[in-house]
Formats: structure tokens, C-alpha cells, sequence
């Protein structure tokens, strides 16, 4: 997997019993038709995440949740999931900081930190997100917020570590960094890791925001984009599988 092109869908706080149903059984073709290239996931609503992986069960479809509480394995933290109740119920990945928990919950490294551990403690592989607000990145601050951003692995002694590079003004919005801006940003995260965990560390760099079937593939042929963490294109069977096709069949 760690050869492999990775394409995770992000389904956000979207779903239902059937449409999930719906939306997998079509998936699951073109998920196996790619397994020997492409590593591909979907992070799903806690309450469905049971269930999808019952449903995915002896597939390729990894499933993942979106965050993972940052208090302990169990006890009275009232509405909380913890990392071992996620990986009870089948995650074997789970998104840490994406831009929406850092603008809604207010998240920051030091509670990333804690949620960084528990999820490893627990045997998910964290999915850590970054990126830059557009008012940053018109400042010309985007390598410096990034890298604070990754700062929060440096103490983690990790020998795997997946970044999702997802600048904030990307999400949702139709807009995508040139590939230029792509690349070099990659390039830089790259370099970030390996100076915070080490030499022989394994590295996945995804690139996220307004990833879609059309510009799937000129994003996955930049330098060190080692795959996309995909929005809104992984609610429709038909994009989703067209993202996954273009990580091992660029057009
Ligand atoms: O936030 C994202 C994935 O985590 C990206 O969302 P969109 O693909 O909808 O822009």
C-alpha cells in the first residue's frame, strides 16, 4: 500500500443507510478492478461506520472515520467516539485536522497532538490535513502555515506519516492551485517530514480540494502527489470511480 496510489473519498457529514448502500455497490467493481494499483478508501460518519464496513467486508475498500475524540479510550466524556472504539468498529484510518475542524472546533496542534497519539495507540493510521486559507496564501504565508502545521508530528516518532495537503480555499469552492503551486507545496511537505521524523520514514502525500473526474489526473501526475483525498466527487459513484481510474490509467 505503500507503492500505491492513495484515493480516499471524504463523505463529510453526508449519507444514509440506502445512498451509502447504493453509492458502495458501485464502487466495489471498480475499487477491486484498481486494488493492485490503488489504495482506496472512504471516510464515513461515525454512525454508519459498522455498517460500511460490514457491507465492504473481504473488498479493497478501506474505511476510515473523519476525527477521533482527544480524551481517553472510554469513560464519561459524554457524545465522545473514541480511536479504540473507531478501530472496534472497523476504521483503519482516520482524518486528523481537516480545515473544517480547525475553523469549527477551533483545533489546534496541541489537541491534534493528543489525537495523533490516541489514534495510534488505537492502530489507526492517521490521516493528517493541512493547508492554507486563501488570505494566507495572498499574505505569501502558505509554506509558513503549513509547516507549523506539521510540526505537530515531530515528537510522534512516526515511520509512516500520510499528509493531506488541502489548501482551504480549494474545498468545495471549483478552485485548484496551479500544478505549479501543487508541486512545490508537496515538495515542501516532503521535506518537512523528513526532517521531523527521520530519513527512512514512509511518506504519502494526498492532495485534496476540488479534486474531480476531470482534473483527477493531470493533479496525480505532479511530483510527490501520491494520491487526493476527494469531497464532494466521492458522493457520486460515477466520479469517484473516474478519480479512481485516473491514478493508475492517467488519461
Ligand atoms: O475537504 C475535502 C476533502 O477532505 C475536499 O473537498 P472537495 O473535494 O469537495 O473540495
Amino acid at each position: 500500500m505503500w507503492q500505491q496510489k492513495w484515493i480516499i473519498g471524504n463523505w463529510k457529514m453526508n449519507g444514509s443507510q440506502s445512498a451509502n448502500r447504493q453509492l458502495l455497490q458501485a464502487l466495489l467493481k471498480p475499487v477491486d478492478v484498481a486494488a493492485a494499483h490503488v489504495y482506496c478508501g472512504v471516510a464515513v460518519p461515525n454512525v454508519y461506520l459498522a455498517g460500511v464496513n460490514e457491507f465492504t467486508r473481504d473488498t479493497s475498500l478501506a474505511v476510515g472515520a473523519q476525527d477521533v475524540s482527544r480524551f481517553a479510550a472510554n469513560g464519561a466524556f459524554t457524545g465522545e467516539v473514541s480511536a479504540q472504539m473507531l478501530a472496534d468498529v472497523g476504521a483503519q484510518f482516520v482524518l486528523i485536522g481537516h480545515s473544517e475542524r480547525r475553523q469549527y472546533f477551533h483545533e489546534d496542534n496541541q489537541e491534534l497532538l493528543i489525537k495523533l497519539q490516541n489514534s495510534m495507540a488505537a492502530g489507526l493510521l492517521p490521516v493528517l490535513c493541512v493547508g492554507e486559507t486563501l488570505a494566507e496564501r495572498e499574505q505569501g504565508q502558505e509554506q509558513v502555515v503549513v509547516s507549523a502545521q506539521l510540526d505537530v508530528l515531530a515528537s510522534l516518532g512516526m515511520r509512516e506519516v500520510v499528509v493531506a495537503y488541502e489548501p482551504v480555499w480549494a474545498i468545495g469552492t471549483g478552485k485548484v492551485p496551479s500544478v505549479t503551486q501543487i508541486a512545490a507545496m508537496h515538495q515542501l511537505i516532503y521535506q518537512q517530514i523528513l526532517s521531523l521524523c527521520g530519513e527512512d520514514v514512509k511518506i504519502r502525500v494526498l492532495y485534496g480540494g476540488s479534486v474531480n473526474a476531470g482534473n483527477a489526473a493531470e493533479i496525480l501526475a505532479v511530483p510527490h502527489v501520491d494520491g487526493a483525498l476527494v469531497g464532494g466527487a466521492s458522493l457520486q459513484a460515477d466520479s469517484f470511480a473516474a478519480i479512481i481510474q485516473a491514478a493508475y490509467a492517467p488519461a
